[in-house]
Formats: C-alpha cells, structure tokens, sequence
C-alpha cells in the first residue's frame, strides 16, 4: 500500500463537508437577539415591565410574567421568560463581555458594553464558547451563572442540553457518513490493486517462461547489435549493465518489489507525478491532452528506462524494437499501472491516438513480441498452449459449477442417484406417473427429483402439502416456471405463472367473477352445448375423450369469450368459419408442445437440460423455417393475435355500452373499470391471456375428468347402477336441475366424480418456488427453490385410502369412517390454499350436468379397442395416450 495516495476529487466540496467546530457554528457577528433586547429595553413604553436601571448601566426586568405575556412574542416569537434568561446566560457573564446578574434579589442583568444609546457596542458581546461545558458545570452544581437555578433555571439547562445533544448527533451522523465514504472509497482502490497484481503476476510468470526459454535469451541478446533497418539508427542504448539486468532471468520477488518502489518514488518527487499517476491509474478517468505537459514530461524523465523505447522514434520499425525492448523491461518490473502509463505515454508520443487502450494493454504484449525480432512463433507457442488449456478447464469448471448449483442447495434433501444433465428423467420414462409413489416409499415424504438439471424437492405428505399450501404461504406465493412456460410469453401471463403483487391483484379480480349467482347463469348454455354434443352418440365404438375435450372446449369458449366454436356439433350443423377451426388448430397445438419430458421443441428440451441455452436457441430456432420452435412461435404469434383481435373488438363493445353477452372476458374489461389497481395488472396482453387460459385450464382438465369418469363408471356396474338410480330418482328427464339441485340433490354423483379424480388425479403434481429460504420437513431450502406438491401420491397413499387401486366412491361417503377418519388435505385435486384452482365449481357444474345428460340416454361399455391396463401421458396435465374408447348403449327409458 505504500506509495499509494487517494486522491480527493474535489477539495472545495470536501472542505463544506468537513465537521464544523461547535464554536464556528455559533461564531454569527452582532447577534439578533442582543439588537431586540436592547430595543426592548430603549422602549419607554415597556418601562413599567423592564426598564434600564437609573445608572442606565443595567437593566432590570420588572414584571417576568407580563414580559414573557407581551412582550417577548412581540420582540423573540416565544413567550417563555426562561428562555429569554437562558440567552442571556450564553454570554459569558464571567467574561469582560458578559452579563452579570447585578441584584440576587432581583432579575437585574448589566453589560460593559450593553449600555442605553450604544447599539453598536453590542457586537462585541460575544456568546460563551463552549456553551455545552457550562451547562455540564451547571448542573454539577459548580460555577456561578446570571440565571438563578430555580423555577426557569432547570428548565432552560434541559432544553440548551437538549438541542446541545442534537447538534452533536448531527454532527456524529455526518461524521459516520463520511467515514463510510471512505471506507467505500478504500475499497475500490483496494479491489484495483488487487486486480492491478493479480495481471502483474500473469505477466511475471510469463516473462519468467520466455527468459527461461534459451532461444529467446539468445535473441535478447542480440538486442545489443539491432539497429533500425529503414533508417539505419542505432536504436538501441542497452549497455551491458542493462541487458545483465534484463536477463536476470528468475526474478526474485523482493528485488521486483524494491524495483517498484524506486519506480513510484521516482514518480513521486517532490509530490509530482502522483497525482497524475492516480488519474492514469483510474479507469473512470480520462486524461485529456491539456493534462499532457510540463508534469508529466519531467515525469517520464525521471522514469528514465521509457527513453530506451522511444530512441529511434525516426521510424516506424525503429518505433516497434523500442517498444518491445520497453515493454520487456515493463513488465519484468511487475510494476503494471507503469506499463499503463508508459504504453499510452508511447502511443502518444507516436501519435498513435485512436487505439482502443484497454483491449491493447493485453493483446499489446503477444503483438509486440510476434512483430519483433526477438521471439519466435516457437517460444510463444507453449505459453499459448497453456492460455488455451486454462481456457478448456475454466470452461469446464464453469459449465461443472452451472449445473450443479441448483443441486448443492437441496443435496440435504434425499433422492435417488441422478444422472449428469438428464437427472432422473430416464426415471420418468421408466415409471410414468407412478414413479413419485416409488421414490416416496424409498426416501420418505420429502425428496428429490432431478428434472434435467433443476432438482425438484418433492412434497407427498398431507400435513407437509398443508405446510407449504398453507401455513407458510408467504414463503410460497409463487410457482417456479417449468421449460415449455418460459419459452412461451403468452401462457406466462396468465393468472397461473404471474407472481407476487400482479398475481394477487388479478387473483382478486377474477375471484368475483365466480360467484355462485354468476356460475348459475352459465347453467342453461352449458346445456344446450351438452346436449348438442351428446344427442347422438350412436352404437359403434367411439373415442369418448375426444368428444368430452370438444364439448369442454365449446364450453369454455362461450364461458370465457361468448364464442360459440361448434365443436361439438354434428358436421352438417356447424357455422364455423375457418378462423374459428384455426384458432382451434392453434390452440390444440400449442397445448400439445407443453410437454414435460423431452419430446418437445428443441429449445424446450434445452431448457430442462441446460436452461441458459434455452433462450438463445429459441431465439435462433424460430427463425429457421420447418423447425418444432419455428411452428410453436407462428402458432402462439397467431394465437396471440386472434385473442388481441377478440380482446381489442370486445373492448370497443364495451366502450360503445353495448351489453353484449356477460362472458368472462367482458366481465373482466368491466371490473377493469371499476376496481382499484385492476387496470394497471390487467393490460390488454395480460386480458388476452388470462381469458386464453381459461381455454387451456378449463378444456383438458375437465374433459379428462369426465372421461375418467366414464372409463371408469364402465368399468364397475355396480356403481354404475347407483349412478343411474340417483339421476333417474331426480325427476323427469326434461327436468332440468337448478344450481341449488346440481349442489344438494346428487351426492352418489359427487363421490364418483371425487373417486374418479383420486384415482386419476389430471394435475398430480403442484408447483410451488420458495421465495426466501424456509425450512419445510426438516431440511432448510435457500431461496428459488422449486417445491412441488405431489397430489398424485397422497391419493395412492393406503393410510389415507385403505386399497387405493380399487375404485370406490363409497369412501368419499360424509358418513362413512373413512372419509371421517382422513386427513382433511389427502385429497386436493384442485390445489391447496390461495393458489388452489379459481374454476373448481365451474368444472364440477359442467361435470355434473355432463353426467345427467350422458347416463339419462346411455351406459358406455369399455370397446375392444381399448388397452388395458389404461396408458397416460405425461404433460403439464395427464392425457389418455391413445384416448378413452367406449361403446354408447342407448338405455330404455
Ligand atoms: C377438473 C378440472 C380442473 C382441475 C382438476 C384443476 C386443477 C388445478 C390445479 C391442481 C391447480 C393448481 C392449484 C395449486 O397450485 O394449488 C389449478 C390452478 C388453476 N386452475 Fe384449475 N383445474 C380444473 C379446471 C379449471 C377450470 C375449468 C379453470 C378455468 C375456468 C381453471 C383455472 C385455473 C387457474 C386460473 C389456476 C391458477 C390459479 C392461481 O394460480 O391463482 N381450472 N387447477
């Protein structure tokens, strides 16, 4: 650290900064407060309250009551007689200056130089000086003061003490300020010389190597014999003593040291040269040409080796050979600011200005040496060698560190064996779904799951899910966001990916569109769409899914945007127009590429291996045509266009006071008006995908739930017959249930819907992402973990349901001892907590009445096409792989 000096940038300001002595600041000339009492006391109107004394030497306050009453607010703005005391008492009474209290019997106060008629003797009355060390003496008791300590005496010390104190606090606060500053200050400088002798010490151990090279020795030498060969100069002043010095070839670390010290003391003769060194040095600092004079050349002559670089300055090659013998000697001296210094000092001198200096400081080494004479191709070689091989094994340590680090978090957390990259993948393909039962019965409720590179920390336990759902919510408001999201902006939008104060606000708003009056009112166009879809289901074989996804995406579309899709249709009655089918087409594909295994796009597949990639790639795939990312970007540009069209028309609808019909997306431009903060969340793009997701959300989810329902109804007559006795038992089959009916009057359908979900639970895993570190089951996670909630497990789970692959609805009974028995959070299908599903009551109405509809006309048998034991895909939710098929067999009734 020595021979480093901190330069201060701007003296003047520093100075107005520097503390104050308590003295200066009260230092103010002929005080104010002596002017007013004087004219207080010349006023003869005043004389029956204070007056001078006969020898008008003194004066003596008469009335301290009446004084402070009404006088002192006309005279000082206060009414407070001690306080008038207490400024006299900070003129030092003891001084020749001061007031003495004349009469211990009464308030009589006399200066030498506070007489009637002299005004312009009161500036030198001087205040006390050290205000603060009297008032201390005072309230020992010692020293004698003009105020009497009575009544107004204490008083008056507690308040001077008191602003004596904030003034000290101000000033210690100022203080602390500036020693941080410093404090930062030194920081910097510290963090540049390191930076400065880690370079040096590259350079060093280079220069080492060269010289232990024998053939460049021996070119060094040389040195001796080089003169210019345009100009014919001898360029070359390097006596034997230096050239001895130059080869001293294993530099010996006190002697660099010592080196660098006579540098910076040459530099800093009779303290030139530092300071200009100091600016050279700082890299936020440009030096301008008008710096560039007498200081800094009387600074190069003391440097006296940069005259060896600049002899031949005659020419070019003359220019070359010096700058290499000086950057040699440079940087032998490990001295790498002066390498600095003297190479823009050279570049100058050469009036080579326009070089990018910084970029040159390190290439300038390899460039001086390839163009000089000295090294060969040869002796550089294994130094490049060497940069190259750091180079591969920085890299590998980088790319080590990059996809273990989410791991070392959560290594606590137990799990199986992973893969490097793949994770446990393979795992996933191995097992399926039921891979999280495996891994939970092996580790316990709470381990590890390796997603490519993202480890997951897997949560299958009721009251752990409640813990993270629930009791600790705040630590996990948010949900991490898997691969096929990120590359998508459009699903991030939505209500389920937005985070923190967003989400809430949008969460808030959509909630009151929920409301049970409002799902009523969807009742009758659910029905009319119900059973359009399933007039005539005919008697071949047929694949249900794909009927219950149309009849739930028609649903859906008129629920969330008032669009009638005629999906599900008979072919003859659609009045769809291609746009319609388009957007359909759109939608089916862009569902189909969130995937979470690796069989999606490519720049997908990147982002749960390497996720860094995935952007990058995106970015690059989706313009080259005939790509997976190319087609999923045309399909969610267009996708995202047709919503803005539906979004932008609908909004001049609305503007326009045109009621049009009360779907989703005009409900939500409405409460866009109206609620507060709403409309600053829900900009257009973010309208056009929150009703969007509607469309997803709504459609897959609760069309595979009906499926199931169907599958699984066919699969067991005996619930099926129940199922029947209670539709058939609700009345006529033209009567139409209400919402109160659908809520009250079908509880055998309400436990086959919730067995059905058990069994084939569509979402069996929730996502969650830790916000700050938490511990969850005894294991501490750091921040942006990702937690999910495995539902799928809880619900195969025996202690909570006793058999659980056997299908049976009974164990949802509200009576029955099993339902009573378990653990109210085993079995959430539609989520936990503030995050749970906002369409829970939307989907079971529709699942409902779907089934009223359905089993008033048909039983289904499982077909003969269909695979058993039943295959499901894995996506953002579960799929039938190859689709539900049945066979419709029309009852009689
Ligand atoms: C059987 C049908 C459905 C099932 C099983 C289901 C399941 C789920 C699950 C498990 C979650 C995550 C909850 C959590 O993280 O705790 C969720 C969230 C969500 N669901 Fe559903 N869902 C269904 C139908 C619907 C429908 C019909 C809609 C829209 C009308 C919908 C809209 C949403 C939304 C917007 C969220 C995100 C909520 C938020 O983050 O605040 N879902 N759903």
């Amino acid at each position: 650290m020595e021979g480093v000096t901190v330069k201060v940038e701007d003296a003047a300001a520093a100075a107005a900064d520097e503390p104050r002595p308590i003295e200066s600041l009260l230092d103010v000339g002929t005080p104010p407060f002596l002017t007013k009492t004087l004219e207080m006391v010349e006023d003869s109107s005043t004389d029956s309250v204070i007056s001078w004394s006969k020898a008008k030497n003194s004066f003596i306050v008469w009335d301290p009551h009446r004084l402070s009453a009404a006088f002192l607010p006309k005279f000082f703005k206060h009414n407070n007689f001690s306080s008038f005391v207490r400024q006299l008492n900070t003129y030092d009474e003891t001084g020749m200056q001061g007031f003495r209290k004349v009469d211990a019997d009464r308030w009589e106060f006399a200066n030498e130089a506070f007489l009637s008629g002299k005004k312009h003797l009161l500036k030198t009355i001087k205040r006390r000086r050290n205000v603060m060390m009297q008032g201390m003496s005072q309230q020992g008791g010692g020293g004698a003061s003009c105020t009497e300590l009575g009544q107004y005496g204490k008083e008056e010390e507690v308040e001077r003490l008191k602003r004596d104190r904030d003034v000290l606090r101000a000033e210690v606060l100022k203080l602390k300020q500036q020693q941080q500053s410093s404090r930062e200050r030194l920081m910097v400088i510290e963090e540049r010389i390191r930076g400065s002798e880690r370079k040096q010490q590259q350079m060093t151990s280079f220069v080492a190597k060269a010289f232990g090279n024998p053939l460049f020795a021996e070119r060094v030498a040389n040195v001796i014999d080089l003169s210019c060969k345009r100009c014919g100069t001898s360029s070359n002043p390097i006596t034997d003593e230096v050239l001895e010095k130059q080869l001293d070839l294993a530099p010996d670390q006190s002697e660099v040291e010592a080196e660098i010290e006579t540098l910076v003391s040459a530099a800093n003769v009779g303290g030139m040269g530092s300071d200009l060194l100091e600016r050279l040095l700082s890299e936020d600092e440009e030096v301008g040409a008008g710096d560039w004079d007498e200081e800094l050349q009387e600074l190069v002559d003391e440097l006296d080796f940069i005259r060896w670089g600049v002899l031949c300055s005659s020419c070019e090659e003359g220019f070359t050979k010096g700058l290499v013998a000086l950057y040699l000697r440079l940087i032998r001296v490990r001295s790498d600011f002066t390498v600095r210094t003297s190479l823009d000092l050279m570049i100058k001198k050469q009036d080579i200005s326009s070089r990018d200096l910084s970029t040159l400081h390190w290439s300038m080494l390899v460039w001086a040496i390839m163009a000089s004479d000295f090294v060969t191709t040869e002796m550089v070689e294994p130094f490049l060698v060497l940069e190259i091989a750091s180079a591969i094994l920085a890299a590998v340590v980088g790319a080590l560190v990059y996809l273990y680090a989410p791991y070392w978090g959560v290594r606590h957390v137990p799990g199986p064996p992973a893969m490097p990259v793949v994770g446990h993948l393979p795992l996933l393909a191995e097992y399926g779904p039921d891979l999280f039962s495996v891994l939970a019965k092996r580790h316990g409720p709470i381990f590890r799951f390796h997603m490519g590179r993202q480890p997951l920390v897997i949560v299958a336990n009721a009251e752990l899910c409640r813990e993270v759902g629930i009791k600790k919510f705040k630590y996990f408001s948010n949900r991490s966001i898997p691969s096929p999201i990120a590359a998508s902006p459009l699903h991030q939008k939505g209500l389920f990916f937005t985070r923190d104060a967003r989400w809430s606000t949008m969460r808030n708003m959509i909630l009151s569109l929920y409301q049970p009056s409002h799902l009523a009112t969807l009742i009758p166009t659910m029905q009319d769409l119900i059973a359009s879809a399933t007039g005539d289901l005919g008697s071949n074989d047929l694949t249900f899914s794909d009927i219950s996804l149309k009849l739930a995406t028609d649903v859906i579309g008129k629920a969330a945007f008032g669009v009638d899709f005629g999906l599900s249709k008979p072919i003859s009655r659609r009045h769809e127009d291609g746009r319609v089918q388009e957007f359909i087409n759109q939608h089916v594909y862009s569902t189909s590429q969130l995937k979470m295994d690796l069989s999606g796009s490519l720049s997908i597949i990147l982002g749960v291996l390497i996720p860094i990639l995935q952007e990058p790639f995106r970015q690059i795939l989706k313009r080259i045509p005939g790509t997976m990312d190319w087609k999923v970007e045309r399909t969610n540009m267009d996708l995202s266009r047709r919503l803005d069209e539906i979004v932008q028309s609908r909004m001049k609808e609305e503007a326009n006071d045109d009621p049009g019909s009360k779907d989703f997306l005009s409900l939500i431009l409405g409460a866009r008006e109206t609620e507060k903060g709403a409309n600053k969340a829900f900009t257009s793009d973010y309208v056009s995908a929150v009703t969007y997701e509607h469309l997803l959300a709504g459609s897959s989810t609760t069309s595979f739930t009906l499926s199931s329902v169907v599958y699984l109804v066919a699969g067991h007559p005996d619930v099926e017959k129940k199922v029947l006795e209670e539709i058939d038992g609700f009345g006529p089959h033209h009567q139409m249930p209400t919402a109160h009916d659908l809520q009250h009057k079908f509880p055998y359908l309400d436990q086959v819907i919730k067995e059905a979900m058990r069994f084939y639970t569509v979402s069996p895993l929730v996502a969650r992402e830790t916000s700050a570190e938490v511990s969850i089951g005894g294991y501490l996670l750091p921040k942006g973990t990702w937690v999910w909630l495995a539902l799928g497990v809880l619900t195969k789970d025996p202690v909570n349901f006793p058999e659980p692959e056997k299908f049976r609805p009974e164990r949802f009974d509200p009576e029955g001892e099993e339902e009573k028995r378990r653990h109210p959070y085993a079995y959430i299908p539609f989520g936990i907590g503030p995050r749970a599903c906002i369409g829970q009551k939307f989907s079971l109405q529709e699942i409902k009445l779907s089934m009223i509809h359905l089993y008033r006309k048909y039983v289904f048998r499982h077909s003969p096409l269909m695979e058993n034991p039943l295959q499901l895909d894995y996506g953002l939710v579960l799929n039938f792989r190859h689709g539900v098929k049945v066979r419709a067999i029309k009852r009689d009734v």
